[in-house]
């Protein structure tokens, strides 16, 4: 049995007086990789900021790796990447590699000096992405995809046991998206890192995705990706609130 690392308790929370989510219960366990999906507004951001301890739930509880959220210590165990990581401008002054580095700063502290360990690490988690001939140039100078990839670089410089990303595709040509979240099966699979990923691309990451978790300010749907595969696309559209018909895709070189 594996052991959850994200225990939500009957979890809700309001923005003042507006119910953004509604009594949500939801296990993740080590090594899964969740697509969160849902309409726009429907609580997912809301839901991320509630487990990264950003937020604090009107009611309910959470766990992370067993400890309550309360007392939970171990912050470096996650990685985070945000939707908007990925829109540095050219002139931006810091190279990829200072970039990637700068994740170690939890661990390091902020006023030591960073070690030749460090920049091994920060080449190290660079090779995972796949980016790793581009350490000496500047941020501003990639495209946003290959932004995306040094920022989830720098998450995984501390060697979390979770990753985090709220919608990392968005701005990414629809080529580049694919091969992204081949990296990101791969980060999955061979790394054992978790994921759990805030997407409206609800076809495609769901072929990678093992579980799959739909939310509309509840949770409508939550299992392994397979019996989401088997819901119809009718009763997708109702909780969506809009038609919804998903396609299938053929993803690229997906480790089996
Ligand atoms: N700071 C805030 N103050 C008040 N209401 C908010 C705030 N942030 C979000 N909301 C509301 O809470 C609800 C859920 O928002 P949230 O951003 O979590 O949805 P989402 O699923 O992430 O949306 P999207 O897909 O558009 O990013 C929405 O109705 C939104 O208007």
């Amino acid at each position: 049995m594996t052991n959850n690392i994200i225990q939500l308790d009957d979890v809700s929370f309001s923005y003042e007086q507006s119910l953004a989510l509604d009594h949500i219960s939801l296990q993740i366990g080590e090594g899964e990789f969740w697509a969160l999906i849902g309409p726009n507004g429907s609580g997912k951001s809301t839901l991320l900021n509630i487990i990264l301890g950003i937020l604090k739930p009107s009611s309910g509880s959470v766990k992370l790796f067993g400890d309550d959220m309360r007392s939970f210590k171990q912050r470096e165990r996650i990685g985070y990447v945000s939707q908007k990581s990925n829109s540095f401008n050219s002139g931006f002054p810091a190279t990829v590699l200072e970039v990637v580095r700068s994740g170690l700063t939890r661990k390091v502290g902020l006023f030591r000096g960073f070690t030749k360990k460090d920049e091994q690490r920060a080449m190290e988690v660079l090779r995972i992405v796949g980016m790793e001939r581009f350490a000496k140039q500047n941020i501003g100078e990639l495209s946003g995809g290959q932004q995306q990839r040094v920022f989830i670089a720098r998450a995984l410089a501390g060697k979390p046991d979770l990753l985090i990303m709220d919608e990392p595709t968005v701005g990414i040509d629809q080529q580049n998206v694919a091969s992204f979240y081949t990296m990101l099966n791969h980060l999955n699979r061979e790394h054992g890192i978790a994921i759990v990923l805030v997407t409206h691309e609800i076809d495609l990451v769901t072929e990678l995705a093992t579980h799959v978790a739909c939310l509309n300010r509840t949770i409508h749907f939550h299992g392994v990706q397979s019996d989401y595969k088997k819901m119809d696309d009718d009763d997708i559209s109702k909780w969506y609130g809009h038609p919804v018909r998903r396609v299938h895709h053929q993803m690229p070189e997906v480790q089996q």
